[in-house]
């Protein structure tokens, strides 16, 4: 089986697949309210497809097990997806690129910092959240609006994800 190698999240390396949402330095930025606040500007391309609204929930996610295969992704072909952790704990993030079905030689798994959400772009293949060591809270931006919104594919390999390195 073989292993996901854990990268850390950045827009560049994320870029393919969607938006990292966090205040950072190569974001559009500047002082409002009097100076006292910064504002990084227009950070994901939140996308709720045609016919649809975007809408705001909470997810209270389970830590995931590690280590562990993973086997399941899925995909939401009218719109996007947006997790920004509210609970101060990273999670992993396993996406795929947009294709029929998933292909393994494109998926790739980051580490998102508490400080740190994505934006997954439509149909990008994702496995569903990763939430580390402690039950979370994520803010989830996606669509409200008629269609199936949710393909699932099974790999034909599972993947292994690692156990993480260092105390965390
Ligand atoms: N089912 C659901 O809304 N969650 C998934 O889309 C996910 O990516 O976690
Ligand atoms: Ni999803």
């Amino acid at each position: 089986m073989k292993t996901l190698q854990l990268e850390a999240l950045t827009a560049a390396s994320f870029a393919p697949f969607g938006q990292v949402i966090e205040a950072g330095s190569l974001a559009s930025h500047y002082p409002i309210n009097g100076g006292s606040c910064t504002r990084y500007h227009d950070l994901a391309r939140l996308d709720p497809g045609f016919g649809g609204e975007l809408i705001a929930s909470v997810f209270r996610a389970q830590p995931t097990p590690l280590p562990r295969s993973v086997a399941l992704l899925e995909r939401h072909p009218l719109a996007s997806q947006a997790f920004i952790p509210l609970s101060g704990r990273p999670f992993l993030v396993l996406v795929g690129m947009p294709s029929p079905k998933p292909d393994p030689n494109s998926i790739r798994l980051f580490m998102a910092e508490a400080s740190q959400g994505v934006n997954i772009n439509r149909a990008v293949w994702h496995h569903s959240l990763l939430a580390l060591d402690a039950i979370s809270d994520f803010l989830v931006l996606d669509r409200k609006g008629p269609g199936a919104n949710c393909d699932e594919a099974w790999l034909d390999e599972p993947l292994w994800l690692g156990a993480l390195a260092g105390s965390r």
